[in-house]
């Protein structure tokens, strides 16, 4: 039963390889992060709605009613194999009071919330009296996948709501996580809310949040790596904002403009996400450097074709020449355009290297820190097993 309160998580992602070729059929090689988006979910008893996003300061409630009233006047076409469309997301902006173009994460927060409830109960049923907080430990619009781990948690705790999926949580249990199916469900759910929040997503990142773990990515199609060695990353974030709409937009600008000399470096991209997994899949779980030469050539040649599509940014050709300066190759990751970069780590990368890398890095004004790669998808957690700052957040509520 999903009436008592709960929290579930999604985490963020590392794409290693193919961020934009993707969006163009193109195969991308994916990691799950241990930063989590997390959402608690409890039932509103008063015939309301509420959200609150502390992340992009929303705070928000509705009549369980208007809303009703509302899903009749824009249901009729809501599927998940169906995009938002242009009337439908006109007309729920114009009851949330957003304004037509508006971008900021506030207002494509609350469009994907409203858009993602309003279309799963007109599936499965009546809006749910919910009371909804997301907060996250990743950073926004940063290029970590942000926006499909809040979808994927929309999406799992609205089909929870619903009653379209399970509350796999067993008594005793810390954890716990949904069946294939519906994670294909909450995927392909999710997938509509990052459509709201970018145009015209690939999918790579909400199946990340879902499924977790290293993942090949390519036009829908999901492929666990086979195997995935012990990689060392250190991310680093420029803090220069940008909005992946805009970016991928860009691209396909491009692309139309120059089609015959961009899609050769798509094909270029693709075919250093082959390679990479072909090295990455060959690898032992405790690798040796001899692996590593390949593995940061891919990174430079991609970094160079990322800026040839006009995804770069300045401080993004800074973090990699500071890394490059102590021996460390480093590329873009997710969109671009700012945001965040990966360097790769060796396993002969010395401690005193290592520190002296992030000391120039946070010199620039950036801030970075090593990951753990390859964490668990979408997961329900009992309230016994959240650590002391979910704890706290869930408190300060
Ligand atoms: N914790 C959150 N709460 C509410 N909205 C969020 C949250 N995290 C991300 N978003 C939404 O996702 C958008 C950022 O998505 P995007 O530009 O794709 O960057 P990224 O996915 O790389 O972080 C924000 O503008 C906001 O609308
Ligand atoms: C640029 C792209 O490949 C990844 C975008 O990731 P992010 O939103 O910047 O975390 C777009 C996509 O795959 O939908
Ligand atoms: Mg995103």
């Amino acid at each position: 039963m999903w009436e008592r309160s709960l929290v579930l998580s999604a985490p963020g992602k590392v794409i290693l390889h193919g961020e934009h070729a993707v969006v163009h059929g193109k195969v991308a090689l994916a990691v799950a992060l241990d930063l989590r988006t997390f959402l608690h979910l409890r039932p509103c008893a008063e015939g309301k709605v509420c959200v609150r996003l502390p992340g992009v300061g929303v705070v928000r409630s509705w009549d369980t009613s208007s809303l009703q009233a509302l899903r009749r006047g824009v249901a009729a076409d809501f599927d998940e194999s169906k995009s938002p469309s242009v009337e439908q997301l006109h007309t729920l902006k114009e009851f949330a009071g957003i304004a037509a173009g508006a971008s900021a994460p506030e207002s494509l927060a609350t469009l994907a919330f409203l858009y993602m409830c309003l279309a799963i109960s007109a599936k499965y049923g009546d809006v749910p009296n919910v009371d909804i907080l997301v907060w996250s430990e990743l950073p926004t619009g940063a290029g970590l996948g942000s926006s499909a781990a809040y979808a994927v948690c929309l999406a799992a705790a609205l089909l929870m709501a619903c009653r379209a999926i399970s509350c796999p949580l067993k008594e005793g249990e810390s954890t716990a996580r949904w069946t294939e199916e519906e994670l294909t469900l909450i995927n392909s759910w999710a997938f509509q809310g990052e459509r709201v929040i970018h145009g015209n997503p690939s999918g790579v990142d909400n199946a990340v949040g879902t499924w977790g773990g290293a993942l090949r990515y390519q036009s829908g199609k999901i492929t666990p790596l086979k195997r995935v060695p012990m990689l060392r990353i250190l991310l680093t974030n420029t803090k220069v904002p940008r909005s992946t709409k805009v970016l991928v937009a860009g691209v396909k600008e491009k692309i139309l403009k120059f089609p015959a000399i961009m899609n050769p470096v798509l094909d270029s991209i693709d075919a250093i996400s082959q390679e990479c997994q072909s090295v990455l899949e060959a690898m032992p779980a405790n690798p040796s450097p001899e692996y590593y030469p390949v593995l940061e050539e891919l990174f430079d040649i991609n970094q160079h074709h990322l800026n040839v599509i006009g995804v770069g940014h300045p401080s993004l050709d800074r973090l990699c020449q500071v890394t490059a300066s102590h021996g460390l190759h480093s590329k873009l990751t997710g969109a671009g355009g700012g945001g965040c970069g990966i360097t790769l780590l060796r396993p002969d990368t010395s401690p005193l290297a290592m520190e002296a890398a992030k000391r120039d890095l946070c010199a620039c004004g950036f801030e970075c820190w090593e990951t753990n790669i390859g964490a668990p998808g979408v997961t329900l957690h009992s309230s016994s097993s959240l650590n002391a700052e979910v704890l706290h957040a869930l408190s300060e509520s």
